[in-house]
C-alpha cells in the first residue's frame, strides 16, 4: 500500500448507490493530475486528502491509482484553502467570497472561521448575519466530516452520513454507540440490515437484547410486506431466529418482553396467538368498528318505497335491471354500507349509475374515487363525473410510506353524503382505514370491485374479508351481459376465473402462441410489440402493455424491460444515459413511479415518460403533470415496458401481452391469470406453453392472508 497526498481538483464520475467514486488529483509536490477510483463518499473539491492504495493500470484508463481508503486533511495552502471554501461547501461562501476571505486571512482563514468568527465581519461584504451562517455551517461540515469518519472506519458508506445528520443532528455518533437498531425504525432508508451491519461493527453482540428486538420487528414488518396484517406467535419466533441465527428461547424471552411494552400488539384466536405491528392493529380494529357504525347510521333517505325508486329509475334511463342490480340500488338506499362486486361485464358500472342516479335524487351530495390514479380516471370517464384518487379525495399532505398525512381525518371530515370508491380490491388495510376515518357519520359508503383479483399489494384483504364476514350488505353480480362476439376477452376473463381453458381458437383479439422455450417466448414478445402490433396500428410504447408474473428469469419483468427498451428507445447520440438502481434511464423511456410519494404527488403504479435528463434530474411527464427527481430520487422509478401482474392492478390497456412459462410455476395462479387477461379492453396475447397456462388455470389456492378483519366485523370475541 503506498500514500498519496494532494487535492482535489475535479469530480470525474460519482455513483450514489454503490458509492464507487472517481476523480482526478493533484498530488503534492508535482504537476501532472492523477485519476483516483475508489469506493467512498465524495471528497469536496479542493480538500486535500492522503489517499491509501495502489497505482494500478487500466486497460482503458490506463494508470491511475486505486485508494483503499482516505482521509481529509484540513487544506494549508492558500490556493486549496481558497478552494476549499469556494467550493460551494459553506453556505455563504462562493468563489469571490472565498478569495477575499483568504487575502484577508491568509492561512489563519480556516482557524478564524472555527474559533474567532467575530473576526470575519472585518471582509468586505460580511455583515453579522452572513457570519453567523458561515460559522455554522463551517461547523455542520466539521460534524459531518466526522460522522463520515465514523461510518467509514464502521463499513458503512458516507452516504449514509448525510441522512443520519439530517435525523439526528451533532446526536448522530452519540445514538449510534448507544443503539444503532434506533435506526431502523427511525430513518428512512435504512433497514433493520444497514443497521445490524452498524451495530456488528460497533461491537454490538449477536445476542444483545436491542438486536433480537429490532429482528424481531424486522420480521414482522416483513410479514406485513407479504401481505399480512398478522402473524402467528410460533411463525414469528421461527422467522425471526433463523433471521438473527439466535435461539429461539432467546428470541421468545425478547419477544414476550415487546408484547408487555406494547411494541407490538397480541391477540389471541382459537387457540392461536397472533402478531401484530402496532399501526396494522389499530387500522384493522378501527375499520371494523368504523364499518360497522357506518351501516347501522346512514342519515335515511325521504320516505318512500325503495324498490319503487328503482323502478322509476329504470323507467327514466329505460333500462331493465337484472334483480341483483335492484337489489344493489335498493341496498344504496337502505343500508350505509355496500359492497358491490362482480367480474368484467356484469354490470356493475351500470348499477353505479343507478346508484348515482337515486342517491343523488334525494339530494345526496356524492363522492366518488378509486385508489389508483388510472382506476380514477376511468370511474370518471363511466360515470360522466369527477373521480379522485383516495388520496386526493383526503387531501395528503405528505407524510412517510406507511405514515400518510393527510387534511381529511374523523375531526375534519370529507364534505359528502355518499362516498362511491371502485376497484376496492386494491386497498390495503391501511388506507382503508385512513380512508373510513374521514368519512363522516350518517354518510353512505359504496365499495365496488372484482373480489377475484389479486388483493392489494400493501396487507389486508379488505374486500375478501368484508364479504367473509357477511354482516356487510354484499351484492354480487355475476351474470355476464357482453355478448360472446362483443368481447371474446370478457368471455374469457370469466372462463378463467372458473378454471376452464380461455377460448383462443379463431378470435384474433384473444391469442394463444405455443412456444416452448423462455428465449423463444422474450424474442417473439419484441417482435411482436415491435412489429406485428405495430403495423395493426398500435403504438407500441402507449397502446401495448407486456406484462410477467415474476421479475426474474428470461420472461421476467427486469429482462423484459431491458429488451423492449434497447428495442423500443434504443440509445440516440449525443443521449445522456444515466444509471438507476440496477436499470439505465434514457431520454423518452417509460417509466413508473414505484411507491406513493406525497410531496411529488406521484403514486404507486403512476405510468409516465422521461421528458427530460441529467445525470442528477431526471423530469418525467405524467398525464396530468411533470414530476422532477434528484438523484436520491431514482430509486422511485422503474422501466414500464413491462410490468408485473401486481403492478398492473386498477390499470386498463388497449393491448396485453403476457408470456406464460413453465419456469414462472410458483407464480402461475389462476387469480392471476385472470388480473392480466381482465387488463386488457381490445387484444390479449399470451406465449407460451400449454402446459403453464394449464397450471395457472388449476390453481386457485391463492394464498390466505393473516387478517381478523372478518372475526371482528363479525364481532368474535377476541382478547
Ligand atoms: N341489466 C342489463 N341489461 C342489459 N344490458 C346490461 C345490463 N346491465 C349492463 N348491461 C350492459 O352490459 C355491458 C357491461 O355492463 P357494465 O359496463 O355496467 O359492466 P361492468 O361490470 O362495469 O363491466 P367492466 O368491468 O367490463 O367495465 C354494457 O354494455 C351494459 O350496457
Amino acid at each position: 500500500m503506498e500514500l498519496l497526498t494532494g487535492t482535489v481538483e475535479t469530480i470525474t464520475y460519482q455513483n450514489q448507490d454503490n458509492a464507487f467514486i472517481v476523480f482526478k488529483l493533484q498530488p503534492r509536490g508535482q504537476k501532472n493530475l492523477v485519476p483516483v477510483v475508489g469506493y467512498f463518499a465524495a471528497p469536496l473539491l479542493g480538500e486535500e486528502v492522503e489517499l491509501t492504495g495502489e497505482w494500478v493500470e487500466h486497460p482503458r484508463f490506463g494508470r491511475q491509482f486505486k485508494a483503499a481508503s482516505f482521509k481529509r486533511i484540513q487544506p494549508t495552502s492558500l490556493a486549496g484553502i481558497e478552494r476549499y471554501l469556494g467550493s460551494g461547501a459553506i453556505k455563504g461562501i462562493g468563489p469571490a467570497m472565498a478569495g477575499r476571505l483568504v487575502k484577508k486571512f491568509g492561512a489563519e482563514t480556516l482557524t478564524v472561521i472555527e474559533l474567532f468568527p467575530h473576526r470575519l465581519v472585518e471582509v468586505e461584504g460580511i455583515g453579522q448575519k452572513k457570519a453567523d451562517q458561515i460559522c455554522q455551517s463551517y461547523a455542520e461540515q466539521d460534524e459531518m466530516r466526522e460522522i463520515m469518519l465514523f461510518l467509514e472506519t464502521h463499513g458503512v458508506s458516507g452516504a449514509y452520513a448525510a441522512k443520519l445528520y439530517a435525523c439526528y443532528g451533532g446526536q448522530v455518533v452519540a445514538i449510534l454507540q448507544q443503539n444503532p437498531y434506533r435506526l431502523a425504525e427511525e430513518v428512512e432508508g435504512i433497514g433493520f440490515r444497514k443497521a445490524d451491519q452498524i451495530a456488528r461493527s460497533l461491537g454490538f453482540d449477536a445476542n444483545h437484547p436491542e438486536r433480537l428486538a429490532a429482528g424481531i420487528q424486522f420480521a414482522l414488518l416483513q410479514t406485513a410486506q407479504a401481505g399480512h396484517c398478522c402473524v402467528p406467535e410460533s411463525a414469528l419466533v421461527e422467522e425471526a431466529a433463523k433471521l438473527l441465527a439466535a435461539e429461539l428461547a432467546e428470541v421468545s424471552l425478547i419477544l414476550q418482553h415487546l408484547i408487555r411494552e406494547e411494541k407490538l400488539c397480541r391477540e389471541d384466536f382459537h387457540g392461536t396467538t397472533l402478531l401484530y405491528p402496532r399501526h396494522l392493529f389499530y387500522a384493522e380494529r378501527r375499520v371494523a368498528d368504523r364499518l360497522l357504525r357506518l351501516r347501522d347510521r346512514a342519515k335515511p333517505v325521504s320516505a318512500g318505497d325503495h324498490q319503487e325508486i328503482v323502478a322509476e329509475w329504470e323507467a327514466g334511463a329505460r333500462i331493465s335491471l337484472a334483480q341483483a342490480q335492484r337489489e344493489a340500488l335498493a341496498a344504496a338506499l337502505a343500508h350505509g354500507v355496500l359492497v358491490l362486486t362482480g367480474g368484467p361485464g356484469t354490470g356493475k358500472t351500470t348499477t353505479v349509475q343507478g346508484i348515482l342516479a337515486v342517491l343523488e335524487q334525494q339530494g345526496f351530495k356524492i363522492l366518488l374515487g378509486a385508489p389508483t390514479g388510472r382506476a380514477a380516471k376511468r370511474l370518471a370517464e363511466t360515470t360522466g363525473r369527477e373521480a379522485v384518487t383516495v388520496h386526493r379525495m383526503l387531501e395528503s399532505t405528505g407524510g412517510l410510506e406507511g405514515a400518510p398525512l393527510f387534511t381529511r381525518d374523523e375531526e375534519n371530515p370529507l364534505d359528502a353524503d355518499v362516498v362511491i370508491l371502485d376497484e376496492v380490491s386494491m386497498m390495503d388495510i391501511l388506507l382503508t382505514h385512513y380512508f373510513l376515518k374521514a368519512v363522516p357519520d350518517g354518510c353512505r359508503v359504496v365499495l365496488v370491485g372484482d373480489v377475484d383479483q389479486l388483493p392489494a399489494v400493501g396487507p389486508g384483504s379488505v374486500l375478501k374479508d368484508i364479504i367473509r364476514s357477511k354482516v356487510l350488505p354484499v351484492v354480487r353480480l355475476t351474470e355476464v351481459f357482453r355478448q360472446a362476439n362483443e368481447s371474446i376477452i370478457v368471455q374469457n376473463a370469466h372462463r378463467i376465473n372458473r378454471g376452464q381453458p380461455p377460448d383462443c381458437g379463431k378470435n384474433a383479439d384473444f391469442q394463444f402462441h405455443q412456444i416452448e422455450s423462455a428465449e423463444q417466448v422474450a424474442a417473439a414478445i419484441l417482435r411482436l410489440v415491435k412489429q406485428d402490433l405495430a403495423a395493426e396500428g398500435f403504438n407500441p410504447q402507449r397502446d401495448v402493455q407486456v406484462l410477467s408474473p415474476m421479475h426474474r428469469q428470461v420472461c421476467g419483468v427486469e429482462n423484459l424491460n431491458k429488451q423492449l427498451q434497447a428495442a423500443l428507445n434504443p440509445p440516440k447520440e449525443p443521449d445522456l444515459t444515466v444509471t438507476g438502481v440496477a436499470q439505465v434511464f434514457r431520454s423518452g423511456d417509460k417509466v413508473m413511479q414505484m411507491r406513493n410519494n406525497y410531496e411529488k404527488n406521484v403514486f404507486n403504479g403512476d405510468i409516465g415518460f422521461i421528458a427530460e435528463i441529467d445525470t442528477n434530474r431526471i423530469v418525467v411527464r405524467y398525464p396530468d403533470n411533470d414530476v422532477p427527481y434528484e438523484r436520491s430520487d431514482f430509486d422511485q422509478l422503474q422501466l414500464a415496458y413491462c410490468l408485473s401482474v401486481h403492478k398492473s392492478q386498477g390499470s386498463e390497456y388497449p393491448v396485453v401481452v403476457l408470456p406464460i412459462v413453465p419456469g414462472h410455476y410458483i407464480m402461475l395462479q389462476r387469480n392471476l391469470l385472470y388480473t392480466a387477461v381482465t387488463r386488457a379492453k381490445e387484444k390479449v396475447i399470451l406465449l407460451g406453453t400449454q402446459a403453464a397456462l394449464y397450471t395457472a388455470l388449476s390453481n386457485d389456492r391463492t394464498r390466505r392472508r393473516y387478517t381478523l378483519l372478518a372475526e371482528r366485523l363479525q364481532g368474535e370475541a377476541l382478547c
